[in-house]
This record gives structure tokens, sequence and C-alpha cells, in this order.
């Protein structure tokens, strides 16, 4: 068993009810951070808090507990010989380094195997969630969703290109705000320079 399972609800979507993360354990936790920094955890505006704190916290890591075969285990066939791309499709994650937000779109192309195996569209956005949904640095939550596609679709090449903007580097640290972070993963025959230029151009201009 690894730390991925229990398998929690479909991946892109949270069970308010799930079990899957230790809320009373987050919850006294956010009661001593609270205390931490000088504040009264029992006065009226912060007495829900470290619940309300727990639940959203559930809801920004239910990916820990989700596999991607459940997104791409279902999969058809239709012969594309061509790229299929989807564009802009925006995530929210939370930075591992500061645990505070990071958000952006990522974009996801793929030329289907031989024989066609292909996903429904949503099921990219899906597994942009699934991995976003856990402490990330952006690197890994782009190497993760392309190597999911090259896994469970085997297409003849893939590519995913991440834009982001880090709160860790706007609202702390640097102070630099607006400041875009962009990364790319490529595979299979998408590594070839025309084809890959043809489908950054897509992805970049459209
Ligand atoms: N490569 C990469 N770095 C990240 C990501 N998210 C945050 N970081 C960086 O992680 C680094 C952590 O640096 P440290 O020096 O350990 O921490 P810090 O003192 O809080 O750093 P500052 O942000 O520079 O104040 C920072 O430079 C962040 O900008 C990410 O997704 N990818
Ligand atoms: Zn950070």
């Amino acid at each position: 068993m690894t730390a991925h399972t229990p398998v929690d609800g479909v991946p892109g979507t949270f069970d308010p009810d799930s079990t899957a993360v230790d809320r009373p354990r987050i919850e006294a936790a956010v009661r001593e951070i609270l205390l931490a920094i000088g504040e009264d955890p029992d006065r009226e505006g912060l007495a829900d808090t470290p619940a309300r704190v727990a639940k959203a916290y559930a809801e920004f890591f239910a990916g820990l507990h989700q596999r991607p075969d459940q997104v791409l285990g279902t999969t058809f066939d239709i012969a594309h010989e061509e790229l299929v791309l989807v564009k802009d499709i925006p995530f929210y994650s939370t930075c591992e380094h500061h645990l505070v937000p990071f958000h952006g779109a990522a974009h996801i192309g793929y030329i289907p195997s031989a024989e066609g195996r292909v996903t429904g569209l949503s099921k990219l956005a899906r597994l942009v969630e699934l991995y976003a949904r856990r402490p990330q640095v952006q690197e890994r939550l782009t190497t993760q969703v392309v190597e999911a596609l090259m896994e469970h679709l085997a297409p003849r090449g893939a590519i995913v290109v991440v834009e982001a903007e880090h709160m860790c580097m706007s609202m702390r640290g640097v102070r630099k705000p607006g400041a875009k972070t962009v990364t790319s993963a490529v595979r299979g025959q998408l590594r070839d320079p025309s084809t890959r230029s043809e489908a950054m151009s897509l992805i970049m201009h459209g």
C-alpha cells in the first residue's frame, strides 16, 4: 500500500464527508497556529476556524487519495493520428515549501496511439486536479501529468505546459506579484522539434 491510498471519490470532485484526511488532527494544529501568532482561538470570529480550515485542507489535498487509473481507466478508440490539445485548464495547487497556493493554467496535448486510444476531454482536466490537489512543486505537477498520460494512453507523444503564479513569491518573500513560471514536459513524438514547435505555438498563440 502506498501513501496514495485509500481512494477518495472521483478526481476533480470533493466528498465533504470523506475521512481520508485526519481532520481532527488538522483542527488541533490550526488552533495551535492561532495561539502561536498571538490570536485568541476562542473569540467569536475564530471559534469555527480550525474546523473550516480542516475541511478546506481536506479539499486542497484530496488528490493524495486518488489515482490516475480512476481517471484514465476508461478509454475509447477513435482513429485520430494528429494532436489532441486541451488548453487553458485552470488549476489551484499548494506549494509544498510554504503551503500557500500557486495557480494558473495547464495545457495538455497528445498524439493518440496507433490503435487510436483516446480519453474523454474532461479526463485531462480531472488529471490536472488529481495532481494539483496535493502538496506540490510546479515541475513535479507537470511531469506527473505527462507520465500518467504516457502510462495509461500509450500515446505516440504527449506535451504538458503549466503556467502559474506562486503566492509564495507574490505575498511574501521576494514579493513579485504577477511573475509567471512556465514549465513543460514533452514525451515521444512530440519531442521532434517541428511537432513540438507546432504544439507550443498552438498552446501559446491559439
Ligand atoms: N522550483 C520550484 N521552486 C518553488 C516552487 N514553489 C516555490 N518554490 C521556491 O522554493 C524556494 C524555497 O526556498 P528556501 O530558501 O528554502 O525558502 P525561503 O527562505 O522561504 O525562500 P524565499 O521564497 O526566497 O524567501 C523558493 O525559492 C520558492 O520560490 C516550485 O513549484 N518549483
Ligand atoms: Zn512556496
